[in-house]
């Protein structure tokens, strides 16, 4: 058996004593690649700056060249010539990763490429939900081949994709959505999407989505809750700025509430749909201070951390984060509303029971969250399952408790490749 090398092991770091930092995070993964697809499909070339560069924006970008866009990136922006109008010859591949963004939002785009294509990913991709958004396209008008509704999908639209009318259930993924939206308006009768589901995850990336096509004048609307319209028409080409990741920003503003320190993130817009603007209200409920004026958020940590009881169905993807600091509070902590995480980069709720209970912690999953008991935790290895946010979370138990090994750490390269160096970044303002 090969033995693990020891650089696949890092060492998170203890905190001296209460953190001071100010921290910058790199721009949003999710704004990055909704105006890269938009780019693709709009009347000229368009520019991207300060947008993400990571394995997901890395991803998005190789994807959207093999569909026959460019992508020229210089150093602080990305110039993005759309998809010819007439189809190069010969089928096209397009490698997913593991990012929920290229697996959902490429299909459609592949479609209007008028290519035969075929998408695939890592191995971990291969599980996540696909089918509604599989069958919808079908619905749509294009061929679509597929192993049981998950990745490999081959696809082809030859004559160009009809669209119309289409019901889909997105309670596994608000991703679906966003897809059909994204690319509706290059359908000949452009797209009405009409949710069937109980429940419908991740609302402000839905709410991300509408703003982005408003942005770049594509007309669409909202007739009633959880039915979505967008007329034919393409995005005119744009040049936009991309706001900062705030989730990416939750481990570090999370290190704050742990230690009783502060943590500044600049540039942290007074309006927007991303998920990690949620944290102002979480930071509170943990018990600690969220401040936001026009240096950025600072946020200031109690000397201990409350349980909480929060739905985090909107923004799903912080719960790594807020699981961590459920397991350093006092009290009991409930975390609902989150049942579809079981199909994000890992099943999240068995990853973080299993790694919080792995370090002597006291986690339970339940039908569509997790309770955690305040229990001591021991130092030992954390698993990361490919998961850039199980990798967060091991860091910031890290930070209360000696000995935490975090599993490659390379994984936040999803996201964030600079995180092991904005960490040590965070630490070195400890004081003891
Ligand atoms: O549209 C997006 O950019 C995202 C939507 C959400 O997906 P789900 O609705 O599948 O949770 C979120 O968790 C993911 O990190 C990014
Ligand atoms: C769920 C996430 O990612 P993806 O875009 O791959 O779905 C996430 O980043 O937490």
């Amino acid at each position: 058996m090969a033995s693990e090398r020891p650089q696949d092991l890092w060492p998170a770091p203890l905190a001296g004593g209460p953190v001071r930092a100010r921290i910058a995070v790199p721009g949003s993964k999710s704004l990055t690649n909704r105006y890269l697809i938009l780019a693709a499909l709009a009347e000229a070339p368009s520019r991207l700056r300060r947008p993400l560069r990571s394995r997901d924006t890395a991803l998005m970008a190789g994807a959207l060249e093999a569909l026959g866009a460019q992508v020229h990136k210089d150093d602080d922006s990305w110039t993005v010539v759309p998809l010819p109008d007439s189809p190069a010859a010969g089928e096209a591949r397009v490698d997913c990763g593991l990012a929920g963004t290229v697996m959902r939002f490429i299909p459609p785009v592949a479609a209007l490429s008028r290519r035969d294509v075929v998408l695939d990913g890592d191995p971990g991709a291969r599980t996540r939900p696909m089918a509604a958004l599989i069958d919808a396209l079908t619905g749509l008008g294009v061929k679509t081949r597929s192993a049981d509704g998950y990745l490999p999908l081959r696809l082809s639209a030859p004559e160009g994709v009809r669209g119309g009318d289409i019901a889909i259930d997105a309670s596994a993924s608000s991703q679906f959505v966003s897809a059909l939206l994204l690319s509706g308006g290059g359908f000949d009768l452009g797209v009405t999407v009409r949710h069937t589901g109980q429940t419908l995850p991740s609302r402000p990336h839905i709410d991300m989505t509408l703003e982005t096509l408003s942005d770049v004048g594509v007309v669409h609307s909202e007739p009633q809750p959880g039915v979505w319209e967008v007329d034919p028409g393409r995005p005119r080409s744009f040049d936009v700025l991309i706001e900062p990741d705030l989730s990416n920003a939750t481990p570090f503003l999370a290190a704050a509430l742990v230690t009783g320190g502060r943590v500044t993130v600049p540039d942290w817009p007074a309006h927007t749909h991303q998920a990690g603007d949620a944290f102002r209200w979480i930071a509170e409920a943990f018990g600690g201070t969220a401040e936001l004026d026009r240096d950025g958020l600072h946020v200031t940590g109690p000397g201990a951390l409350n349980g909480v009881d929060l739905d985090l169905g909107d923004v799903g993807e912080l719960t790594p984060t807020v699981a961590a600091l459920a397991a350093l509070a006092d009290g009991p902590s409930r975390l609902r509303g989150i049942a579809h995480l079981r199909g994000h980069e890992t099943d999240r709720l068995m990853a973080l029971t299993t790694e919080i209970n792995r370090l002597g912690g006291d986690a339970e999953e339940t039908a569509d969250g997790l309770l955690i008991r305040p229990r001591a935790l021991r130092g030992g290895r954390f698993e990361t399952y490919h998961d850039h946010r199980m990798a967060h979370a091991g860091a910031i138990l890290g930070l209360a408790v000696p000995g935490v090994d975090v599993v490659d750490i390379a994984t936040t390269g999803k996201t964030l490749p600079q995180f092991p160096e904005l960490w040590a970044q965070l630490l070195s303002g400890a004081a003891a």
